[in-house]
């Protein structure tokens, strides 16, 4: 059969049930190939007592008497059929389901495919799919048994079957990949992939066939954003770049950059000797000294001619931020300015065109600083601080504008590596895998409300000694909700402490009054800051050591200890307390974890574990890649085989040749793209 053809003309199917196969987006042969099982079921045969509780059986049987119907006290309505394995006696029970009264007469040799259990010492089998048979024949049944996500109408018995029947005959499928990449990653050819998703001849098999079609896609989409890539930002660069003496920079540094800021920097500077244009990701634990090295790649910009933009994500960290190259960049004579939604507007304006006539040297923004009608003179380097966000969009923005920046893109938390590879795929990736030196770890502890009380003595301890504390807090106002609120908790804390200076900082305040409170915080002209997570990402205070978190249930691990990466970012010992009154083991479980676990890396990995990739980032993104076969999880190894393998192909132009056909091809119906 030409895999080309519409489905109606499958033995089997016809003009109704192709119907309903359209319904599930399948209009030909090659589309219900495609179609692949959700789930398998394992039909070993079992006899009754093998059966376990809760799980799906098979179960070879013969029909011992005629069936008949009870009702229950329910007033439902069951059929049980007297089965038995050979040895014990059970019964096929089917709810709301009359007919199957006289669907079966006694010694039919039945396989009943459901969950077993025991009542009143009797096994039940309830609700079972059933397949009449030979004894013989169960030979040919299929061990492991497809499971399609199907639609009204549609039954799995038929699904196999019409899927069965196409497979019987030879299969004439393109193979997408060439020989030697299959020879190469010992991959199963696509044929007998095919074969072995729906019908596997083992669990083995199984797997061999589901690692190639995670290869495949895996494979695919590295091709396609590199491709994406080249054709964003491939413009060779001008090379430029003369100027690589930091010396000066250095000499003005209050400290000497770590092993790992080092060979981030090293990489940089390969970057801009090349002649491809740079788009980097840089990631690092909280506290490893990011922005020490974007402030270098600024450095050598400017040194080299450019203007440079720094695009954060909230306006107190373009505060922060501002003031942190100022300190760095203003002694070598660079003018470093931010640029705030809410400014004046002559000043605004000001900025504006100083920016387009070249007199200001670097500019930090939010995101609005791309968006808006911002002008560069001369615009060379780009650095973005993202929060778990897709700098794509920007960066074609840029592009768009007519220049082709350099772009050094920070990524505010540790993300787990299979993240990083496939949502930041289009750059390439430095990690700055060192922490300043005298840093100590940050002691955390998990309490519950009846503590509060001696955790905010102690709070008042480390304030005695000149240190400074945050209390994260989940709600702004007070609600009846249960939540701790920094209204509500700013107000006790002043009461009970009336020496103390508590301020508080939360994301509904105008910029100007979260701009003073900061400012106020960074001067230590307050003691206590009481804040939502607005101080969740960057924020730089080092002499605060101790951060409460209300209600810290509701956050997620990576937030957790992107909270508590707010303190401990000098030598200071420093401490972290998660107040939860939630008695779910679970949450226990995942606060403990914290406690336990100082390395952000490994808390990215296990929230992703438990929360999936679309809640680990956040909001669902737009464009976050959905693979059906390969894990972000899990399958690390394959992203980086496969990435590498598409940088060779891109690199050596393999898509050009003969053998590599079929990928293109696939790339081109797949993606719109080559
Ligand atoms: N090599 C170093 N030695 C000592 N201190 C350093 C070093 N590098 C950076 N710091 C200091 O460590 C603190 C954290 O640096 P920075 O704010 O750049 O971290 P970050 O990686 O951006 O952290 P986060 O992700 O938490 O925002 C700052 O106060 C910075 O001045």
């Amino acid at each position: 059969m030409n895999l080309l053809s519409e489905v109606q003309y499958i033995k089997g199917v016809g003009p109704s049930r192709a119907k309903l196969l359209r319904s599930l987006g399948i209009n030909t042969v090659m589309d219900l190939l495609h179609f692949f099982p959700r789930r398998y079921l394992d039909l070993t045969p079992l006899n009754f007592e093998q059966g376990h509780d809760d799980s799906v059986g098979a179960f070879p049987c013969i029909v011992a008497d005629y069936g008949y119907e009870v009702l229950t006290r329910s007033r439902m309505r069951i059929v049980k059929i007297p089965v038995t394995d050979g040895r014990r006696k059970g019964s096929a029970v089917f709810f709301n389901q009359p007919y199957m009264k006289d669907a079966f007469k006694p010694g039919d040799k039945l396989v009943l495919i459901g969950k077993i259990r025991k009542n009143y010492g009797e096994y039940e089998i309830l609700n079972p799919e059933w397949q009449k048979f030979e004894k013989t024949d169960y030979v040919d049944y299929a061990r492991i048994c497809p499971v399609y996500p199907l639609t009204k109408g549609l039954t799995q018995k038929i699904m196999r079957k019409i899927i069965k029947s196409v497979l019987q005959d030879p299969l004439e499928v393109d193979e997408v990949l060439p020989q030697s990449v299959l020879k190469e990653y010992r991959l199963m050819p696509k044929a007998s992939a095919l074969r072995n998703i729906h019908f596997p001849e083992s669990w083995e098999k199984l797997t061999k066939a589901q690692e190639r079609f995670a290869f495949e896609e895996l494979l695919l989409f590295q091709l396609a954003m590199m491709i994406t890539r080249r054709h964003l930002m491939g413009e060779k660069r001008k090379n430029t770049y003369k100027d690589f003496d930091l010396k000066p920079f250095l000499k003005n540094l209050p400290f000497s950059l770590t092993e790992g800021q080092k060979k981030v920097i090293k990489e940089i500077i390969s970057d801009l000797k090349s002649d491809r244009i740079m788009n980097r990701l840089i990631q690092g634990d909280v506290g490893s000294g990011k922005t020490v090295v974007a402030s270098i790649a600024l450095y050598l910009a400017v040194k080299n001619g450019y203007q440079g933009a720094f695009m954060v994500p909230t306006e107190i960290l373009s505060i922060q931020h501002g003031a942190t190259l100022k300190k760095f960049l203003n002694p070598h004579g660079i003018k470093v300015e931010v640029l705030k939604g809410d400014m004046p507007k002559a000043v605004k304006e000001q900025i504006l065109c100083d920016l387009e006539k070249g007199r200001i040297d670097v500019v930090v923004g939010t995101h609005a600083l791309i968006q808006e009608n911002v002008k560069f003179y001369r615009l060379g380097m780009v650095v973005t601080d993202e929060q778990h966000r897709f700098g794509v969009r920007q960066r074609e923005a840029l592009v768009k504008k007519g220049y082709y920046p350099d772009v050094l893109v920070m990524s505010a938390t540790p993300i787990p590596r299979t993240l990083a590879l496939t949502i930041y795929s289009d750059l390439d990736i430095s990690v700055i895998d060192t922490m300043p030196r005298g840093r100590q770890k940050v002691d955390t502890y998990v309490v519950d409300e009846s503590m509060r009380t001696r955790v905010y003595k102690f709070m008042e301890s480390e304030i005695k000694k000149g240190n400074q504390a945050y209390v994260v807090c989940p709600a702004v106002e007070e609600s009846d909700i249960g939540l701790s609120s920094v209204e509500e908790i700013g107000r006790e804390l002043q009461d009970t402490f009336p020496h103390l200076r508590i301020g508080i900082l939360h994301g509904k305040m105008k910029t100007e009054e979260k701009d003073r409170i900061m400012k106020d915080f960074y001067d230590k002209k307050i003691d206590v800051l009481v804040a939502t997570t607005v101080v969740e990402v960057g924020v730089d205070v080092p002499s605060a050591t101790l951060i409460v978190v209300e209600n810290a249930e509701r956050f997620g691990l990576a937030q957790l200890h992107q909270l508590r990466g707010r303190v401990g970012r000098s030598d200071l010992k420093s401490y972290c307390v998660l107040i939860s009154g939630s008695k779910d083991m679970g949450v226990k479980a995942r606060l403990n974890f914290m406690m336990k676990t100082h390395n952000g890396f490994e808390i990215a990995q296990k929230d992703l574990e438990l929360r999936g990739p679309g809640e680990f980032l956040g909001v669902k993104q737009h464009g976050m890649p959905e693979f059906k076969f390969a894990s972000l999880i899990k399958d690390l190894k394959l992203l980086e085989t496969t990435k590498t393998l598409a940088d060779e192909i891109i690199e050596k132009d393999l898509l050009s040749t003969h053998e590599y056909k079929g990928l293109k091809r696939t790339l081109e119906d797949k993606f719109k793209i080559v």
